[in-house]
């Protein structure tokens, strides 16, 4: 892929810093870079070399500066690249990218930069997507699965599932070619064998994206409990904030409220909801309907029950935890009433901060085994395409079962390596790179 036009922006954040980074990309980078340097000749410069000298507008130096030079191919985008390693002031970088655009140089739009490695085979899409993953992971586990994406393992596995596909693709469409005469090129039985074999790959991937999509959000832990069992005063003391009101009157939280904390490297999101009870006011009821529902969108349940008053209502919603979460009950108010009420409990007292410590470690231990691998999916679009891709391949079982015409059979077959190759971007346009780079930073 060839551009024409040459890209430049800020590559650093907004605002004062000891430097800043001004990227240029494209055919004119280093002569327009050259057009308002002064110094050694960035044209005569070596790539993977910096150069010392100043940026100049005319005769008035603007700033002391460091420019590296990236040489086509060897650079990020794949282009003749710059950077200007200028100092960190607002208004030394306008400045310079002033006197850039006036040169001739196109600001950049968001992700353009990488949208450049991307089309000229620098990266594939689930690595430009991992990029954008790795600037936004604010947790260690977050960090660790964003970078093994980078490093290509999910790529090369789908390139290895598709690359079998095709070999069986194109051997059905062979046969179509013989018309009338009934030649089978491709074996049957083999091909059933091979559908299987790549829906037995498939399947873990696409049971990967719950843990590795919470890997990215942060696992959901619902606070549930009766009015007054200290659910709120509980969020507090885990945040370390003071984030909801706590009052003694029953009924004080009304809508859901949420926030993050990391815990041993690994995100969650705590939701601390509506006390539970029959109540003839409308809005605490809807409040309730939202715990409900935060009950069912959980993870992981805390039932918080304060130790004097019991926990036998909880019994009632213990049925509509599902396998697939995780239930922690949590005594509280332990400051207060030291019996203990039930066996395997946890004992806090929230209002104390007795007991927060070991409730962190309990929870964060009951996530921790999720080993998240190189082929671990965090990413919706990644989820979908798989999921579409298992589905076509279910068809072409169908159809092999029910001894279906050739032609139908690589329909489908396609339709299987349409979604794979989407995923990677062999098959992309020009909508879905919009939407996937358009969502990152500007420089990037
Ligand atoms: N200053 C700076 N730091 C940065 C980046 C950058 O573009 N500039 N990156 C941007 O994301 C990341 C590093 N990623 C990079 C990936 C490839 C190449 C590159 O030039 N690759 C060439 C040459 C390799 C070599 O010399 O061995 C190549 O692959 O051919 C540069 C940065 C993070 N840090
Ligand atoms: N003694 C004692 N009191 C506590 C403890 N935790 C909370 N409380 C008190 O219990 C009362 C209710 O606390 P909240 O945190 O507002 O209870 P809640 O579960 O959020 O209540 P609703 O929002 O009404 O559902 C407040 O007066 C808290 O100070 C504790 O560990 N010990
Ligand atoms: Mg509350």
């Amino acid at each position: 892929m060839n551009f024409q036009d040459t890209i430049c922006a800020v590559a650093t954040p907004p605002g004062v810093g000891a430097l800043a980074i001004i990227r240029v990309s494209g055919p004119e980078a280093i002569s327009l870079v050259d057009a308002v340097f002064k110094g050694k000749s960035l044209k005569h410069a070596e790539g993977n070399t910096i150069v010392y000298g100043h940026i100049v507008d005319g005769e008035k130096v603007v700033d002391e500066v460091l420019v590296s030079v990236f040489r086509n191919p060897r650079s990020f985008t794949g282009e003749d690249s710059l950077e200007i390693s200028t100092h960190g002031s607002p208004f030394i970088i306008r400045y310079v990218m002033k006197l850039l655009v006036q040169k001739g140089c196109r600001p950049a739009g968001p992700g353009e930069f990488t949208q450049r490695a991307f089309l000229n085979g620098r990266l594939d899409l689930v690595q430009a997507e991992a990029v954008a993953d790795l600037i936004a992971a604010d947790s260690e586990a977050a960090h660790k699965t964003a970078l093994n994406q980078l490093r290509g393992g999910f790529s090369r596995k789908l390139a290895i599932l598709r690359e079998d596909l095709i070999h069986f693709a194109s051997l059905v469409e062979l046969e179509l070619d013989f018309g009338e005469e009934d030649v089978e090129f491709a074996d049957r039985d083999d091909l059933k064998a091979l559908i299987l074999n790549l829906q037995d790959q498939i399947r873990p991937l696409i049971q990967s994206f719950e843990s590795g999509n919470a890997i990215k959000e942060g696992f959901p832990v619902a606070i549930i409990g009766a009015p007054n069992a200290g659910k709120s005063t509980l969020l507090n003391a885990l945040l370390n904030e003071d984030r909801a009101i706590v009052t003694d009157i029953a009924g004080t939280t009304r809508d859901i409220i949420e926030d993050t904390l990391i815990i041993d490297g690994i995100k969650f999101r705590f939701i601390d909801t509506a006390g539970i009870r029959e109540t003839e006011d409308l809005i605490e009821a809807m409040g309730i309907e939202r715990s409900k529902k935060a009950l069912q969108d959980a993870r992981l349940v805390l039932f918080l029950y304060d130790s004097t008053q019991g926990y036998e209502f909880l019994q009632d919603l213990q049925g509509l935890i599902r396998e697939d979460q995780t239930l922690f009950w949590v005594r509280n108010k332990t400051d207060i009433d030291e019996s203990s009420i039930r066996e395997g409990e946890i004992r806090i007292s929230a209002r104390a901060q007795v007991g927060i410590e070991a409730l962190k470690k309990q929870i964060s231990q009951s996530v921790a085994d999720l080993k998240t691998t190189d082929t671990t999916i965090t990413n919706v679009r990644h989820f979908d395409h798989l999921t579409k891709a298992y589905s076509a391949l279910d068809d072409v079982l169908t159809g092999l079962h029910s001894g279906i015409t050739g032609d139908f059979l690589a329909q489908d077959i396609r339709l299987a390596l349409h979604h794979l190759g989407e995923i990677t971007g062999t098959i992309s346009t020009d909508d879905l790179l919009k939407n996937i780079f358009g969502k990152f930073c500007i420089g990037k």
